[in-house]
């Protein structure tokens, strides 16, 4: 068995320990850590499972996913620092934080691996990225793609990449949630209940991604496909090139992937 601990039951590590118990984890072999106690009762009365001290959890656990915001790494490592040792496995699920800064300071020969996953997991539909540290062997990557793997879908990057992922995948659903809010506000400038304007959205973004994701061709040409000579949509097209929302989004990802440099600093 191997036991799995999470330091740091928020959004992201919440949603790891529900998706991996169900890609088939028992209770039995999670732990968590968690400051606010009542978000450590409300996780282990909902699925069971124990909250701990970090001290405790590194003690007990295999694996350690450490999944506080970048700003608190520095009480975890402290604590980390006695208590681990070569052979248990840290996983960073930290925006910006290079697996170097886990290595300096751990004791020697700690594995650390570095992945960038998204909040899709819930939905057992996360982009994960992972990048091993200079301990980790092809054994500890070949079981934290497996651990991941049952919550979504798992690719290996060059660590000198994980900026640019989480700017892109990391964040990323954030993107297509305020895409999808100002269209539905769209729909009530036009005078459609919100109902309607949800539901017409929602199911529109659900399909279009099933699209992106079984069709072969790129993007643009299931744009196109869409576009019909002068027709509705290559106004609405016009509108946004007028706007510059394509140079908008190219800012954008680059001033995330700026922000994940600057947290690692
Ligand atoms: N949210 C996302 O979509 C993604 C997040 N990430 C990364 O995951 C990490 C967590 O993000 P997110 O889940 O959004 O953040 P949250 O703030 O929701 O979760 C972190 C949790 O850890 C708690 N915490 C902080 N320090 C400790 C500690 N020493 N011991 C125990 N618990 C502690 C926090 O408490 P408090 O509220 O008091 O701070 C909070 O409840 C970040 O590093 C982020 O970069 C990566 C990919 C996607
Ligand atoms: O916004 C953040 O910093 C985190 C990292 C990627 C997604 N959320």
């Amino acid at each position: 068995m191997t036991t799995i601990a999470v330091l740091g039951a928020g959004k992201i590590g919440e949603a790891l320990l529900a998706g991996l118990l169900k890609g088939g984890r028992s209770a039995d072999e999670l732990l968590f850590t968690e400051r606010h106690p009542e978000q450590a009762a409300r996780i282990t009365d909902r699925y069971g499972i124990a909250g701990v001290e970090v001290e405790e959890a590194a003690k007990r656990a295999d694996v350690l996913v450490v999944a506080v915001k970048p700003q608190d790494i520095d009480p975890v490592l402290t604590a980390l620092a006695p208590a681990v040792g070569p052979g248990t496995l840290v996983v960073s699920l930290c925006a910006g934080l290079p697996t170097s800064l886990y290595e300096r300071r751990l004791p020697d020969g700690v594995p650390v691996v570095r992945v960038m996953p998204n909040t899709p997991m819930v939905v057992g539909e996360a982009m994960s990225a992972i990048s091993p540290g200079t301990h980790a062997t092809a054994g500890h990557v070949a079981l934290v793609k497996e651990l991941l793997s049952s919550v979504g879908q798992v690719i290996e990057v060059p660590e000198s990449q994980q900026d640019a992922v989480t700017a892109l995948s990391g964040s990323g659903p954030a993107y297509f949630f305020y895409l999808v809010e100002a269209m539905i506000d769209a729909g009530i400038l036009l005078g459609l209940p919100r109902a309607v304007a949800e539901k017409l959205i929602v199911q529109s973004a659900v399909g279009a991604a099933k699209m992106l994701a079984q069709s072969t061709e790129h993007p643009v040409i299931l744009r196109e496909a869409v576009t019909s000579p002068a027709g509705t949509t290559i106004n609405a097209i016009r509108e946004l090139e007028k706007h510059g929302v394509r140079a908008a989004m190219l800012d954008a990802i680059e001033a995330a992937r700026d922000r994940s440099v600057e947290l690692g600093k």
